[in-house]
């Protein structure tokens, strides 16, 4: 089918190439011509495993091409929107990237009239769609779908080919026709629903899913004082099918470019409509305040962190990315920074882009090197890069032996074994 994605970031160019690995006839435009010249040129603007490989040969085989003008996608039959919807400054998401592309699609469609889909794949709120097909609602052959995503960075370009569920909301025959035509062939169960549903499903997945992580870090505390091992208990839950073991290890709080922004907008919503919701607000509140309680379990081992050199290890907000939107890691340097540490940093790729955020730090680009002289050392992303080390080596080059793991992702027994003075997260 001809396929054109509007906004070529981690959703869209992520789903610009798993429907032209399909065998679609995929255009992917982007407004920002540097972007796309880079995406002609085989490069990707982000980091995601397999998928720069993968572009490179789909632009050999001409089943993907990019571009900066909509007018090019005239012959499409089916349109994605997967512009950013970012929170505005009172906590609601920022449509206007969503209208504009509704317009140049309407504009588009006006001038190439033709039997199309407009595919909301962004993350908008409920009614959204709605509004978008009233405002179309004049035009022939212009039908709205929502087809929310669900990829998750790092492992965006696997799950966009085997999603979990494919949810697709209209209220148009023909617009499904060409939905289940797309996706012909992929074997997920598919929610054929309201357009209203389908935004709803997605909100309320990254609400739950942020519930969960937050009713471990909350619940680690509580370890922490009691002596037992969150890691332990978190195992023995996921073993009731009714819990599962996803979503369960408590950290250093969650980040992302889309918990943060997807729990206060359905908190926005739902006040919008006189609804609070009081467990997602204080999900939200945990999250917040699960860094500066990380820092608290180093400050109690440490008097004063001013002059220490502290390694942070991990930057981006979750291994395989190089996305730093909403990363704990900020929360971290920024509080370490104001008590007047020495900071040494390390992330296999996302130096580069906390760099000009954090110029004072020292960045190194060898984990090993992180350790040398340091005074404390605490892990942020559990990057394998920043798991599995020399830890002898990293022993004998330490100023002091201390280890806070923020993601229980070291190892632990084999640390304190070794003599290290090992704090996780609700770890005895
Ligand atoms: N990142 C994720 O893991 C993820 C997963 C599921 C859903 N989502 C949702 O998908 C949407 C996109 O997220 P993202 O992380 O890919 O955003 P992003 O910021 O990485 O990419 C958005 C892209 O859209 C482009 N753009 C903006 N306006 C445009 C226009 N009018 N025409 C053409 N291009 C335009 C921008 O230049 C940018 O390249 C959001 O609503 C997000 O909530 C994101
Ligand atoms: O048990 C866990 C699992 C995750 N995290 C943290 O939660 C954040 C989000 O992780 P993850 O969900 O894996 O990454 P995202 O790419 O943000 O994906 C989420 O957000 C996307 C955007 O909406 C959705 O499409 C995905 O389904 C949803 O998982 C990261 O900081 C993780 O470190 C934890 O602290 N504990």
């Amino acid at each position: 089918m001809k396929v054109a994605v509007i906004g070529t970031g981690y959703v869209g160019l992520t789903t610009a190439v798993s429907l032209a690995m399909k065998g679609h006839d995929v255009l992917g435009i982007d407004l920002v011509e540097a972007k796309i010249v880079q995406l002609q040129q085989g490069k990707s603007p982000i980091y995601e495993p397999g998928l720069e490989e993968a572009l490179g040969e789909l632009l050999k085989s001409g089943t993907l091409k990019f571009t900066t003008q909509i007018a090019d996608a005239w012959e499409a039959e089916i349109l994605f929107i997967c512009v950013g919807t970012p929170e505005s400054a009172d906590g609601t998401a920022d449509l206007r990237y969503v209208f504009a592309a509704v317009s140049a699609v309407e504009s588009l469609h006006r001038k190439a009239p033709r039997d199309r889909a407009v595919v909301m794949k962004s993350t908008v709120p409920v009614g959204t769609g709605d509004r978008i097909a009233e405002l179309l609602r004049e035009i022939d052959g212009l039908h709205v779908v929502s087809n929310p995503e669900f990829l998750r960075e790092g492992n965006a370009l696997k799950d966009a080919l085997q999603p979990t569920r494919i949810v697709i909301g209209t209220d148009h025959q023909d617009a499904a026709d060409a939905m289940e035509k797309l996706y012909q062939g992929v074997s997920a169960t598919r929610v054929s629903t309201t357009r209203a549903n389908a935004e709803l499903i997605k909100y309320a997945s990254n609400a739950f899913l942020a519930t969960r992580i937050s009713f471990m870090n909350e619940l680690a505390r509580l370890s922490g004082e009691l002596g037992t091992d969150i890691v332990t208990v978190a195992h023995g839950m996921g073993l009731d099918s009714r819990i599962g073991p996803e979503f369960l290890r408590a950290g250093v709080g969650y980040g992302g470019s889309c918990f943060p922004k997807d729990t206060i907008a359905l908190l926005q919503l739902a006040n919008q409509h006189g609804i609070s919701l009081t467990i997602l607000d204080k999900v939200r509140e945990v999250n917040t305040k699960q860094p500066t309680w990380f820092l608290e379990q180093l400050r109690k081992q440490m008097d004063d962190v001013a002059g220490k050199r502290i390694a942070v290890l991990g930057l981006a907000f979750k291994p395989e990315t190089d996305d730093i939107r909403e990363a704990p890691s900020l929360k971290v340097l920024e509080a370490l920074q104001k008590d007047g540490a020495s900071i040494v940093a390390y992330d296999p790729i996302a130096v580069d882009i906390v760099r000009p955020l954090f110029p004072k730090v020292e960045y190194t680009d060898n984990p090993v090197e992180a350790f040398i002289g340091a005074d404390a050392a605490l892990l942020i992303t559990e990057w394998k890069e920043c798991v599995q080390l020399d830890w002898e080596e990293i022993k004998a080059s330490m100023a002091a032996p201390l280890l806070f793991d923020g993601r229980n992702a070291w190892p632990a027994k084999q640390l304190k074994d070794a003599g290290f003075h090992y704090t996780g997260v609700g770890r005895s």
